[in-house]
């Protein structure tokens, strides 16, 4: 079953909800765990326990586990595996994106399912322009796998970029030209396509068309700032395919498993109610 058709199932049974594993030193402080690759692989089961099979979608963030050297990405491999087939599907958040030739690289390492890294989905950046991101589509589609782009992220950074106009002389936003790239490959998939966006909680408004038929992952609800309100209001018709995405938000019920769980499902109902 296609990476859309997946995630659509997952969303109906346990809400839209996507829980961030970002192992913060700050967090793993907080949970009484040293700032130690042991400290990292006890909150990584943590969060295994406490999300598996309870939530739609894991996010965990490359970042933190590659702070540890190969240890870490140890870490983060026996994570993902721990997390596959267990009903949450596996968003690896790595923003990866090259020249085609090594972007056909980092697509193996993670999408194709035969790899030790591989993920339900991962998360990439256009920075090298759309067409470079090719192979990720490409060995996404023969995996069942998805991609997530970055479109308008949550940082105040962001605009800069990604309001910029096209060359092309179209008026479009560099934003906008993705989101259209990205409906231009889901087109005519049901329920939806595989190929996401990524849109910020906090970008304030857009005027790109976010009719993508594809899940639009939406970090920065929580710790960043964004609200249910926020979403409710960005996302007008499309909600059904926003999947809000949190870490911190209900990293820091932890180290307790309930009282993760019970964070993450408050998240949920809060979604679901909107
Ligand atoms: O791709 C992402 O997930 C992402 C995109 C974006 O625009 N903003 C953003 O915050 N993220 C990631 O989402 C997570 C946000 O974590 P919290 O702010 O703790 O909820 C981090 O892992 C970020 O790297």
């Amino acid at each position: 079953m296609s990476f859309g058709s997946r995630a659509h199932v997952a969303m109906q049974a346990y809400g839209p909800a996507c829980i961030g594993i970002d192992p913060h030193a700050a967090l793993l402080e907080q949970w009484g765990l040293e700032d130690s690759v042991e400290g990292l692989d006890r909150f990584a089961s943590i969060c295994v326990e406490a999300f598996a099979g309870q939530v739609a979608f894991v996010k965990p963030q490359s970042a933190f586990f590659e702070r540890f050297g190969a240890r870490g990405v140890v870490v983060l491999e026996r994570t993902i595996e721990d997390l596959r087939h267990t009903g949450s599907l596996v968003v690896l958040d790595v923003k990866r994106g090259d020249i085609g030739s090594t972007a056909q690289a980092y697509a193996e390492a993670y999408l194709d399912d035969d790899a030790p890294m591989a993920a339900d989905a991962i998360t990439v950046s256009p920075f090298l322009g759309f067409g470079s991101l090719a192979p990720f589509f490409e060995v996404a589609e023969k995996n069942d796998a998805g991609v997530f782009v970055l479109a308008l992220t949550s940082n105040p950074e962001g605009p800069e970029v990604q309001h910029a106009r096209l060359a092309d002389s179209s008026g479009t936003t560099v934003a906008g030209g993705v989101l259209a790239q990205l409906a231009d490959l889901n087109a005519g998939a049901a329920p939806m396509g595989s190929y996401g966006a990524v849109v910020g909680a906090t970008i304030g408004s857009a005027d790109e068309d976010l009719s993508i038929n594809g899940p639009i992952l939406v970090p920065g609800f929580g710790a960043q700032g964004g609200t249910v309100e926020d979403i409710r209001r960005l996302f007008g018709d499309v909600i059904d395919h926003v999947i809000p995405s949190t870490s911190r938000g209900v990293l820091a019920a932890g180290p307790d498993v309930a009282a993760l769980r019970e964070a993450a499902a408050r998240v949920n109902a809060e979604l679901v109610g909107s």
